[in-house]
Order: C-alpha cells, then structure tokens, then sequence
C-alpha cells in the first residue's frame, strides 16, 4: 500500500509539497495537469516538470487523476475517434514519463455533484454535502454557477467554467444517449486505448459515479457492484480496473463496498477513503474519517482492501475543513492528514495483530 495526497499543481493548490511531506507515511501525490481541457495533448515536457517538481520535494508522482474524456467519447459522436487519438497520445506521453496508474471517470456533464461546498457542523468545521431534494430545486443550467461562486475562489476539479459555458449544448448530446449505449461507449473507448495501456503497463482506474444515482436526468453506469463488474468482465484486461471510492460508491447505503471489494479483487488499482453520514434518502454528509463520525465502518473497509490483497494507491478524499483553513472545497491540507495518519494506524494494527 502506498499513501499519497491529491495535489493540483502550485498554481491551484492552496497546500504545499513540502507540507504534504511532513505527513508522516505520505511518499506520493496524485496530480494532473489542471490547466488541460478534455480532449487535449499532454505534451510530453509538462508531464516530465510536473514530475521533476513533485521529486525535487522528495515525493513521487504515483499517479494521475484525472485524465478527463472528452464529451464527444462518452457521447459516442462522430468526432470520437479523433478524441480517442489525443488520449492514446497523452497515455503514451505519460508512460513514456514512466506513470503508471491514471484515475479517470465517464460522467456524462458534471463530475462529482453537491448541493452544499460548506455545511456547517456543529463543531464549526464544514463539509461538503448532498441533498437529492435540493438538487431537484435547482436549474441545471446554473448547478455550475452555484458550485463555482462557493468555491472560495478556487476552480473545482471537472468544473472547469469554459466547458460549463457550454452546458446546454453539452445536455443536448446526451439527449438520446441511453445507460445501454453510455456504457457501450466506455468499452469502445476502453478497446481502443488497450494496446497502449499493455504496452507501457498503464492501470486506467475508472472512479465511481458522485453521487451513485442519476443526476439531472443524465445516464450514470459506474454505480453499484454489479455494473462495476459488467464493465470488468466487458473488458478483461487486468489493466481495466477501478479507483474504489467509499464516498462516491457508498453514497447509496445499499451498496455493500465489502463485498465490492472482493467482487472486483485484483482490479482495484486506486483507492479513494472518506466516510460519509447518511441523513435519509440520498442525503449525506462527507465526515470525518473517523468511523464513529460517518456511517461506514472505515476498519472493516481497510480490512476487507488488506484481506483481498490490494496492494496499490490510497488516498484519502474530501476532508472537512477544519482550523480556520481556507483552501478548494474538501481538498485542505489539515482534515485530509488527520485522515491519512488514521488509516494508517489503522493499516499498522491490522498488519501488526494479523502476524
Ligand atoms: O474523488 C472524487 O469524488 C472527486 O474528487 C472527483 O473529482 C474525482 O477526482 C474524479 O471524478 C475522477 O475522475
Ligand atoms: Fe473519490
């Protein structure tokens, strides 16, 4: 197991390298190129500085999350393959810099949806939350603009506001689109960047649906187990796997992330920790990790990922924002380490008591 922090780069991250050092137990980030569009190049150069950046503070670039798709990819139009090409270029710019596991998700529109940034609990600490309820109130149209004016000025990943410009046009394709030809897309996709991903060893790690249920009408297919497990069986390669998100994935309680975690062994390639507390039908919090303070059991979580022999890339997810700390919604520096040093006491006991 390797614990790693998100980080979005120096000229979006509110938190340092040299601060995610000093948590003890964190070798590796997972980055990106923030400022890259869906559909784009990397180019080679940017990859090896974002590299060479993350080194010279004594971390390792673990990983990549996200390389974003395309709309044109999920939609399945005509201009796909065209889109497909660029990320086949970017995946082989990024093995060529020797990265190895790429975190990615097939969304239709928005990534991850909240109704709240900053829920105050009443221990004054904020966190991120989600009420089916409210969304229904709003417009899809302005769900952008309400995420993005409470988001202390920060950009938030996947929303990014040129292509939110474009919504209605971006509704549009996805009128006809069905769940069955969503998920017909995301295996073409998958087939295709295939021989690359075998030639350099790269591990595509699709991130569950956020919440796990439709959101605007919009189709969503990487939400329950069984669905996980149709697109693995869809596509065998072993290099075909998932980023296991508690949050995201267990947003719906009837979800059993134990058992998905068997289901799906050997192919979890990324795992994303965060508890979350459900307060009724499709309405939660995002806790603390801390067991005591959500409603998953984050032990028998790390249990079931050390008992079916994952040994890859943890992070933890959207911490609260605790201490006074103003930084991008769930992606401070303080919560997010009192969530890492958690796990990995729990980590240490388990391996400590099971010898
Ligand atoms: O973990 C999450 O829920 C989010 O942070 C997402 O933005 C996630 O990074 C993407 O959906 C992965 O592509
Ligand atoms: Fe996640």
């Amino acid at each position: 197991m390797e614990m790693t922090l998100r980080w979005f780069g120096e000229d979006f991250d509110s938190v340092s390298l040299k601060n995610i050092r000093q948590i003890p137990g964190v070798t590796g980030i997972v980055s990106t190129l923030y400022d890259t569009k869906p559909g784009e190049v990397w180019p080679l150069e940017r990859i090896r500085n974002l590299k060479k950046t993350i080194e010279a503070s004594g971390l390792r670039l673990a990983g990549i999350e996200s390389v974003n798709i395309h709309d044109a990819i999920k939609a399945g139009l005509p201009e796909r393959d065209k889109y497909i090409e660029n990320y086949i270029k970017t995946l082989e710019n990024l093995g060529e810099a020797g990265i190895d596991m790429i975190c990615y998700n097939f969304m239709p529109v928005f990534d991850w949806t909240r109704s709240d940034l900053a829920k105050v609990l009443p221990d004054g600490s904020t966190v991120l939350s989600y009420d089916q309820a409210l969304i229904d109130k709003i417009n899809p149209d302005s769900i952008a603009d309400q995420m993005n004016k409470k988001a202390q000025g920060f950009e938030l990943p996947g929303w990014e506001p040129e292509r939110m410009a474009q919504i209605k046009e971006l509704f549009a394709i996805y009128e006809t689109v069905t769940e069955e030809q969503l998920f017909d897309n995301l295996v073409y996709f998958l087939n295709k960047i295939m021989p690359t991903c075998e030639k350099y060893g790269i591990r595509m790690a699709i991130h569950p649906d956020d919440p796990a249920w439709p959101v605007f009408g919009l189709p969503r297919i990487i939400n329950s187990e069984a669905n996980i497990t149709k697109l693995l069986e869809a596509v065998p390669n072993p290099l075909n796997g998932i980023t296991f998100c508690t949050g995201s994935l267990g947003s719906n309680p009837e979800n059993d992330l134990i058992s998905t975690i068997y289901a799906v062994k050997g192919r979890i390639h990324f795992a994303h920790l965060r508890n979350i507390k459900y307060h009724g039908y499709q309405k939660f919090d995002e806790a603390s990790h801390l067991s005591s303070d959500g409603s998953l059991d984050m032990v028998a979580i790390i249990k079931a990922l050390r008992d079916s022999g994952f040994d890859s890339i943890i992070r933890p997810d959207h911490g609260r924002q605790i201490w006074d700390e103003i930084s991008m919604p769930g992606y401070g520096l303080y919560d997010r380490a009192l969530g890492v040093a958690y796990m990995n006491g729990i980590w240490e006991t388990l391996e400590k008591v099971s010898n």
